[in-house]
């Protein structure tokens, strides 16, 4: 077997508890096979993890990689004039080309933070999915069905694309790649195409993942239409099976969270894209406290503006708090959970735990930097005070994909030359 030791760091155990310990990895397995004392030694490979805390990968629950490309090209709005004024009209002009560029910038930005795998919904996700394959995350991916303002057939086609991409990608790359059927939103969709598409990707044994419940704009539509909440009327569409996931559910009601209990789909919570759009504040700490399944997503880095879990991780517990009213709520602690084993357990992906057995995906956060010292408690560090750049190395299915902040499976100045060329050529196709 081929290994790689992290050597003379310590390391962040299940149950959340820290100690000092080498981690060997098997690298044709690309598992975890050991963690204890001493393991450098034998190792064909050795990453340094002095003076940092090894943790599992971050796992990034709902983004839209490609929309890197729109960084800072529309900010200070609310989701529908955000959308309708600025997003909708620069992607209607979106090449499969530039979405790659896109999202080879956002899997840049993610190895940099600690990511190692995430859930995305675009369009030509192809190309997201090369992307991908060669920068060597894992993902769950989906081409996002929008059947508002299309004929009924143009709808359809569109529908038919997400069950071909879910049908054909998963088990892509070795098996980092699955699938979803990714219809936008309940008020994006019409009821017909539900009708007709939820039991087709039911049939491919894909999970189902949406928008859902993200401003008080787009409950009362449903409830007028429909004279019911939007997870009553997903429900009925079968759309809150235990493997599909919700992104952001802030406007959930009692009888919503009952629902998401008894059915247990999963949550992603986007705080700093619910924040930035002014959408609202999800109450995380009593889906949590329901028993529902909460992970953490950064959405677009348009609506954000970057693609890192661990401002995501400290933005949750900041907005949680608010949101209950009380500061003991959404804890360091939880919001770790929510960062690796919540998202990791909400989208599906075999991630989130350091032990043996486990998959190698891993993040070395360096903790020199004087804004984590002292280290009383590593866990508090990770949810309030460490940073993107703090993270030193980044490990994926055994392989390593950071090295001392060098990214080696991509060559970052080119990665962000095409993605700016490709980004002033879109923005010039918009606005002209
Ligand atoms: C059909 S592909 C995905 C689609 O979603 C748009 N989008 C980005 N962020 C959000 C959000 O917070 N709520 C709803 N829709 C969002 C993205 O621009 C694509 O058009
Ligand atoms: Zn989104």
């Amino acid at each position: 077997m081929s290994t790689l030791a992290l050597t003379g760091g310590r390391v962040l155990r299940p149950d959340l508890t820290v100690d000092r310990a080498d981690v060997l990895v098997d690298q044709e397995t690309g598992e975890i096979a050991e963690i204890g004392p001493d393991l450098g030694g034998a190792a064909d490979e050795t990453l340094d993890a002095t003076n940092s805390l090894i943790t599992p990968g971050f796992v990034n629950g709902h983004c839209h990689v490609a929309m890197t490309l729109l960084r800072g090209y529309a900010d200070d709005k609310p989701l529908d004039a955000w959308l309708s004024e600025d997003i909708w009209p620069a992607e209607a002009e979106l090449t499969p080309e530039a979405i790659e560029a896109g999202a080879e910038l956002g899997l840049l930005e993610m190895i940099r933070a600690g990511t190692t795998g995430f859930a995305d919904m675009y369009f030509s996700m192809e190309r997201v999915a090369d992307a991908v394959e060669r920068a060597g995350l894992r993902a769950r991916l989906g081409h996002g069905v929008i059947s508002v303002g299309k004929e009924h057939e143009a709808a359809r086609e569109d529908a038919e694309t997400g069950l071909a991409f879910a049908r054909e990608y998963d088990g892509a790359a070795e098996g980092r790649i699955r699938t979803a059927f990714m219809p936008h939103s309940l008020t994006t969709v019409s009821t017909d195409i539900y009708e007709e598409y939820v039991p087709k990707a039911r049939e491919l044994d894909v999970p189902i993942h949406l928008h859902a419940n993200e401003t008080a704009d787009e409950v009362t539509p449903i409830v007028e239409e429909h004279g019911v909440r939007p997870l009553t009327y997903a429900r009925d569409l079968g759309l809150l099976e235990p493997q599909d996931f919700l992104a952001h559910g802030v406007h959930v009601d009692e009888t919503e969270i009952d629902l998401l209990a008894e059915t247990d789909a999963s949550v992603i919570h986007c705080p700093a894209s619910n924040m930035k759009l002014a959408s609202g504040m999800a109450p995380v700490q009593t889906l949590r406290d329901a028993g529902i399944t909460v992970g953490l997503g950064t959405d677009g880095a348009a609506s954000n503006n970057d693609l890192s879990l661990l401002d995501e991780a400290r933005d949750a517990a900041m907005v949680g708090k608010l949101a209950a009213d009380d500061a003991a709520a959404v804890a360091a602690d939880t919001v770790v959970e929510l960062a690796t084993t919540g998202s990791a357990e909400a989208i599906g992906l075999p991630a989130g735990r350091l032990e043996p057995g486990a998959p190698a995906d891993l993040a070395v956060v360096d903790l020199t930097g004087a804004h984590l010292t002292p280290a009383h408690d590593l866990v508090s560090h990770l949810a309030y005070a460490a940073a993107a750049s703090d993270v030193r190395h980044t490990i994926c299915d055994g392989r390593v994909l950071m090295r001392d902040r060098e990214v080696l499976p991509l060559d970052a100045e080119g990665v962000c030359e095409r993605a700016t060329a490709e980004a002033t050529a879109l923005i010039d196709r918009a606005e002209s």
